[in-house]
């Protein structure tokens, strides 16, 4: 079973002056248990509207989303999710302790289990030192990890991230990538928008790119490094003296390594040249790069 099934998503906004904006356009995608994907698109592609359906926020205009087999219009669906909404925000005059306490009852935990799950969130999380004080004095990196925090706290195993890296510092996101990188070895899902295209090199399983409301790849990230590497720049020397720098496309490697072994001449270094995440994301939106799209 999927832990998520995207069918047929569609969703249309009604714009100013009544004008129609299709945010969403037939979005097919489905997520395997234990996957840490990543969801890429620029500004106004319609991830968050993705977010927002697939955890039941918002009604599609079409389609429906599944999670673990149930559909999110179901509250038992929706309670198997984490969710970290883009830019969150709290009453900002409660501690983070009480906050947690709002959220571990409106999942029905019982107290003493919410105790529990607080202190491992917040430790999580870094925020040990501010949970009894008021949230008005977090900066909006702390607001930030405790919106992860509070994702965490029923332990559930699908966590659906809109931007969990936007505002935090190096150290945030370091913070933030091995917070995932530890869900994924506990065998949790994790779907998480981005416009920081490395960080879905560092984390990811696959990764699927959008634009204009329209899934324009998906692919895992291993497959789009192997695709995009072009060739290898080789230094060679020659008895040891001379050195030479030369590029071997990739489908030319093999029959060159034959050829430098029947040779005198050693190799010194191989470098792969690659087009990195940057370039294939920027190809797809800017429609360059039709061979990339399923
Ligand atoms: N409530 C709304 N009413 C009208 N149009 C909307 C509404 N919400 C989003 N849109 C439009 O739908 C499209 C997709 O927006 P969405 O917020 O899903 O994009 P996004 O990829 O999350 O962007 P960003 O990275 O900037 O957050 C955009 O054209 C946006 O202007």
């Amino acid at each position: 079973m999927n832990a998520l099934d995207i069918q047929n998503l569609s969703r249309v906004y009604k714009g100013k002056k009544g004008r129609e904006v299709q945010a969403l356009s037939g979005l097919n995608l489905t997520i395997g248990q234990g996957e840490v994907f990543g969801f890429l698109g620029p500004n106004g592609a319609g991830k968050s509207t993705t977010i927002k359906t697939v955890t039941g926020q918002i009604r599609p205009t079409e389609g429906m989303a599944y999670v673990f087999g149930t559909p999110v219009a179901e509250a038992s669906g929706r309670m198997r999710i984490g969710y970290l909404p883009e830019n969150p925000s709290f009453y900002d005059f409660m501690t983070a302790r009480e906050y947690l306490l709002l959220v571990g009852r409106t999942f029905r935990m019982p107290e003493d289990r919410i105790a529990a799950e607080t202190v491992r969130v917040l430790n999580l999380l870094e925020l040990e030192e501010a949970a009894d004080r008021p949230m008005r004095g977090y900066s909006k990196g702390m607001v930030q990890r405790l919106g992860l925090a509070q994702a965490l706290l029923h332990d559930p195993d699908l966590y659906i991230l809109d931007e969990p890296m936007s505002g935090l510092d190096p150290l945030g996101r370091a913070l933030v990538k091995r917070v995932i990188k530890e869900l994924k070895e506990k065998g949790k899902t994790v779907f998480f928008s981005t416009h920081i295209i490395n960080d879905v090199e560092v984390i990811c399983d696959r990764l699927g790119v959008i634009n204009k409301g329209r899934l324009l790849a998906v692919d895992s990230v291993a497959n789009v490094l192997e695709r995009g590497a072009e060739g290898y720049l080789i230094q060679i020397s020659h008895h040891g003296t001379t050195t030479e720098e030369v590029f071997i496309p990739k489908d030319r490697l093999k029959a060159f390594m034959a050829e430098m072994v029947a040779s005198d001449a050693s190799i010194e270094r191989i470098e792969p040249m690659r087009k990195d995440l940057e370039e294939f994301f920027l190809g797809l939106v800017r429609g360059g790069d039709d061979a990339a799209r399923q």
